[in-house]
């Protein structure tokens, strides 16, 4: 590829050019090992700025001569790069925002909150970053002396902005990549589908692109099954056969598989192998979010876990990483076994042989590979962005990234999104908070490891045992769905369903992700550490995410027939219409689930205040809030424990701690036989009819905000006049009467949660 590479220099720069083709034929005229400084002239960056005279390449091939592995990231650039950056506009402007990056020390508040542009400028700032991601290249097939690094790769199928591919390169040493399938591992101790079938489905595909990717830059990857379910023995096994001195992976944070890591690392190091786990998968590492100096008032809200971020920064979340050009082999490989041999993609058979392919939606539908990641990424910032902060509701337009699950198994990493995102001619800060969201779940699985299978708040346990019908109706909605569901569409299914049966979904979703599941179907059911104040109107919702009906007509065509006003509601067509429609409730269709609304909220309402009633030890006296055993963790950093101290609270005590609760559920502790209707909190029932209520509750917070602020000068005013009158020896001025107070009275108890106090 190399002549074809640099012929656009033999007319722009001859004397390069003949260099250049000069050190290309002396190489291939050569058979000596030490031809690897080659990849120095491939400094294409640097010519491609036009700075680079003839004489400063041969100073610079002079130097590497000396050191062979050592080489200006300028190589590292991939043909990926260099195409967008001169093809589309867009792109342009992205990779630019990637090379010019200079800020490294940015937290995850500054990203998600500020709207400041952060559009890197100068060249300088341009070479530089380049020089920060020194990349080591092994020509393809070029085996080494040293002994080899083993890359582990889990959740982390890409070669851009990939940390522990990056440290493998830095080693200079060969690379084995490996990939170990142990589901039992995976699935942690509870009840959760980490890898559901369309999950495992993705894997099977994204592995096979992270092969292809592998084998582009003269590398493979060797899939294993873990022995007896143990990646250790696997591992163990494979430093025997390999004699690697080193293992390389990047962190993943479920509890489970952060205790198994934790027993790898140390198993291996004894037998003195080096390990090194690096930082990707979230912005923030969730074990290292602190509570300190913020409190725990308003935990399980994103605005509390962002101000932990940015009061406790920690590392700075830096610069995307670009994909190396090619990685240095072995002598020899692991013998693995074939990809079909993980049975990752395995497709039932019929009786008579035929196979029941159940992907050939999810197929069609994706690009599995990492450039597909991209390209979804790129796609959305063009277009969908533009859309997202006021309609990623909407179920019937693809306004959403769609990118959940290259995220999940990490064929796009987190920092690489927000990235691209800052650097989008749209920016859309609702769509960067997303991230945030995504770090939260982490952080809270990381504090509750049963939050995909225990309730947080006790009293709102429930009998898993329930009733599915409705749910198994609604589960043939989306069945192993083309797109990623929005939240709002999972809201729309809380139909008195046990939550940690709606986690059953997963086995259907290609973006299953137990900490991000977990934590919305709790919060979503109401056990989760944060209440939101509002609850889904199951026809004005559905009005609202798809106002034309096109979702409806697509994955529910026995309601095809129906006009657009009444496919959300088909027990309120006349007869004639239903029967046009071909529409038989209980036949051809589903009777009703919810019949009366009015019913539903108030059972609901009442069973919430009789598990409040029985458990009454879970209930703040004082605010009505309900009381959530903190996790020892938590408990050292309120109280400024240190570690032992927090030992020894996980033996004791429990600690419990007042969480935001819904203010018409602290009203209905007072009064339980009240119904929804007088319960003044009544939550809003989001939805079209609501958003008129929504957009008035709006215009009254901010005319209140406006008065605020004018009441806040009003002050300023009296109290300089004051101090005026004091210097002066005049008479205070006469004391303003009949004004209102905007300041929170105990009359608005429901409105306040308790912060930071931990009772025992
Ligand atoms: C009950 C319920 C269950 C869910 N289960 C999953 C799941 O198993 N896997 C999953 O990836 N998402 C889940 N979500 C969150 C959300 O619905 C999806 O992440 C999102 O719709 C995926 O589409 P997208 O990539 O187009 O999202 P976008 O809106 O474009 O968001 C971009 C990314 O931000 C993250 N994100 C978005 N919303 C959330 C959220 N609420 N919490 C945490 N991170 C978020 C995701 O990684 C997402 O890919 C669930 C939501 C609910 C209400």
């Amino acid at each position: 590829m190399f002549p074809t590479l640099i012929k656009p220099l033999s007319t722009a720069n001859i004397s390069v050019h003949s260099t250049l083709t000069l050190i290309y034929e002396e190489y291939f005229s050569k058979t000596g090992d030490d031809d690897l400084e080659l990849a120095l002239a491939l400094s294409l960056m640097e010519m491609e700025d036009q700075q680079l005279s003839t004489q400063h390449l041969q100073s610079e091939v002079r130097t590497t001569q000396s050191d062979p592995f050592r080489l200006n990231s300028a190589s590292g650039f991939t043909n990926k790069d260099t195409k967008t950056k001169h093809n589309d506009p867009q792109n342009n402007n992205k990779a630019q925002t990637k090379q010019y990056a200079v800020k490294e020390s940015t937290n995850l508040m500054e990203d998600q909150t500020s709207n400041q542009s952060e559009k890197p400028k100068s060249a300088k700032s341009r070479r530089k970053r380049r020089k920060g991601a020194v990349s080591i290249i092994g020509l393809p097939g070029s085996p080494s002396a040293s002994p080899p690094v083993l890359l582990w790769f889990r959740r982390d199928l890409r070669l851009c902005d990939n940390p522990a591919l990056n440290a493998a390169l830095e080693m200079g040493a060969p690379v084995i990549p490996v990939f170990i399938w142990s589901p039992e591992e995976e699935e942690g101790p509870g009840v959760t589908v980490a890898a559901g079938g369309a999950s495992k489905y993705w894997l099977h595909q994204a592995l096979a692109c992270c092969c292809t990717s592998l084998n582009r830059i003269g590398s493979r990857l060797t899939f294993l099954e873990a022995e007896e379910q143990s990646s250790l023995r696997t591992l163990k096994q494979l430093v025997k056969e390999t004699g690697a001195r080193t293992l390389l992976a990047n962190a993943l944070y479920e509890p489970w598989l952060k205790e198994r890591d934790d027993e790898v690392v140390s198993a291996l190091q004894k037998e003195g192998v080096e390990c090194k786990i690096s930082h990707s998968y979230c912005l923030r590492d969730p074990y290292s979010v602190s509570t300190v100096g913020v409190g725990l008032r308003g935990i399980g809200s994103v605005s509390h876990f962002t101000s932990c971020c940015k009061q406790n920064p920690g590392p700075a979340i830096g610069v995307p990483l670009d994909p190396p050009q090619s990685l240095p082999t072995p002598a020899c490989w692991p013998q693995g076994v074939p990809l079909e041999a993980l049975g990752l993609a395995r497709m039932p058979r019929r009786k008579d042989g035929t196979i029941i392919d159940w992907a050939a939606n999810i197929r069609t539908s994706w690009d599995f590979s990492e450039d597909g990641a991209h390209a979804r990424l790129d796609a959305f910032l063009r277009d969908g962005v533009y859309r997202y902060e006021k309609e990623s509701g909407r179920a019937d337009a693809p306004n959403t990234s769609s990118l959940s699950p290259y995220l999940h198994f990490g064929q796009l990493s987190p920092r690489w999104l927000l990235w691209d995102a800052k650097g989008a001619r749209c920016r859309s800060p609702k769509f960067q908070r997303k991230l945030a969201w995504r770090d939260l779940a982490y952080w809270q699985l990381t504090l509750f490891p049963d939050l995909p299978w225990e309730s947080i708040r006790p009293p709102y346990k429930v009998d898993k045992s329930l009733n599915l019908n409705h749910f198994f109706e609604v589960k043939r909605a989306t069945l192993w769905s083309t797109q990623p569901c929005g939240n709002t569409w999972w809201r729309l299914f809380s139909l008195h369903i046990c939550i940690f049966h709606g986690s059953n979904f997963q086995d259907t979703l290609v973006d299953a992700d137990v900490a991000i599941d977990a934590m919305m179907w709790q919060n979503g059911g109401m056990c989760g550490l944060d209440h939101w104040n509002f609850v889904m109107h199951p026809v004005d919702a559905a009005l609202t995410c798809d106002p034309y009906g096109h979702y409806v007509r697509k994955w529910c065509p026995e309601l095809a027939d129906l006009p657009d006003e009444l496919i959300h509601k088909p027990w309120k067509c006349p007869a004639s219409m239903l029967r046009r429609a071909k529409i038989v409730f209980g036949e051809t269709y589903p009777e009703r689930i919810v019949v009366d609304l009015e019913e539903r909220r108030n059972q609901s309402l009442q069973d919430v205040a009789s598990v409040r009633k029985e458990f009454g030890q879970f209930v703040d006296k004082r605010s009505g809030c309900d009381l959530v055993p903190l996790p020892p963790r938590l408990v050292s950093e309120a109280l400024g424990w240190s570690k032992r101290d927090g030992e020894a609270a996980k033996e004791g005590k429990q600690f419990l701690l007042p969480v935001i609760t819904r203010m018409e559920f602290k009203y209905q502790r007072d009064d339980p036989d009240a119904d929804a209707a007088s319960n003044p909190y009544n939550a809003v029932l989001k939805g079209y009819v609501s958003r008129k209520r929504d957009e008035t509750i709006a215009f009254l917070n901010q005319q209140d905000f406006t008065a605020s602020v004018m009441y806040e000068g009003a002050q300023r005013r009296e109290r300089l006049e004051r101090d005026y009158r004091r210097m002066e020896g005049l008479p205070p001025p006469p004391s303003a009467r009949g004004r209102a107070r905007r300041t929170p009275t105990a009359k608005d108890r429901f409105s306040i949660v308790p912060g930071g106090v931990v009772t025992s």
